[in-house]
């Protein structure tokens, strides 16, 4: 006999992941898992799987499964959801939400509106993201035939950050994938293409490590508006605006930490059997 297990579909800035309380119910092959939800056509369709556990050490722990089952450290979107997820579920009724990540643990701030009697419904989120770790500002890498100029962050997980003067131009299905696994990168990376708009806005499209291209990338956001403040393109707040939708990230110059802000939206719910 399989069991049902209940999932949510949410996504942040279009950034789609099936959810599931894994305190409830508990997931044996979460790589497997995800392989077979995010397949467009015979699962559910989506970036990848979030698993919402408990923690020792935070409100909340989270384990993110790219479309390909490989597990990544860290999900700026998915941690936006997570706050979405818990407050609008009553599983806290805390504003500010600790989760732990394989990365560290983050602070949630969920922003919430009123609904009908005395409940409220989480629609922004900002993450507390830590500190970046800054590799090479102008790493020239070769893929496909073609030279480009990438900086390279850590937000827990990796990006390459490549500006270019029009995104229109890119490529990204055929580059993202050479430039994934680069043999400069032995653990894959995400890459990001940005143009810049002016100081404090910038278009950006990404290719996610595991998942190919994503509407968008909550760290992905964070690591371009790093990049622009050290190839000295923006300033410490810039919106990063993804295929689906606006980031806004705030570099703060003192504690040296990143803060990202959007919305995260619930899409339906659901019952499967594994
Ligand atoms: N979409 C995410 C990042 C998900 C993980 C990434 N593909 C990786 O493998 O590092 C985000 O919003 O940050």
């Amino acid at each position: 006999m399989t069991e049902p297990i209940r999932f949510t579909k949410m996504h942040g800035a279009g950034n789609d992941y099936i959810y599931v309380n894994a305190m409830a119910f508990p997931i044996r092959n979460p790589e497997k898992l995800a392989i077979r939800l995010s397949a467009p056509h015979t699962g559910i369709g989506s970036d990848g799987l979030v698993l919402i556990g408990s923690s020792k050490i935070a409100d909340f722990s989270m384990r993110i499964f790219n479309a390909d089952g490989s597990e990544a450290m860290m999900c700026g979107n998915a941690s936006r959801c997570i706050g979405k997820y818990v407050y609008d579920k009553r599983l806290t009724d805390k504003k500010n939400v600790t989760l732990e990540t394989r990365s560290g643990i983050k602070e949630l701030q969920l922003t919430t509106r009123k609904l009908s009697g005395s409940r409220e419904e989480v629609t922004e989120v900002t993450v507390d993201m830590g500190c970046p770790v800054v590799g090479e500002a102008a790493l020239e890498i070769e893929a496909g035939g073609y030279f480009y100029t990438g900086t390279v962050v850590s937000m827990g997980n990796p990006h390459l950050v490549i500006f270019v003067e029009d995104i229109a131009n890119i490529n990204l299905p055929a580059i993202g994938p050479l430039l994934e696994c680069h043999p400069l990168f032995p653990n894959r990376t995400n890459v990001e293409f940005v143009q810049i708009l002016n100081m404090d806005e910038v278009r950006m499209k990404v290719w996610e490590r595991g998942s190919g291209i994503t509407q968008a990338c909550g760290t992905g956001a964070c690591a371009t508006a790093v990049a622009g403040v050290i190839r000295r393109k923006t300033g410490r707040k810039t919106k990063v605006v993804m295929d689906g939708g606006p980031l806004t990230i705030r570099w703060d110059e003192s504690s040296g930490h990143v803060y990202m802000t959007g919305g995260a939206v619930k899409v339906f719910e659901g019952e499967l059997e594994i």
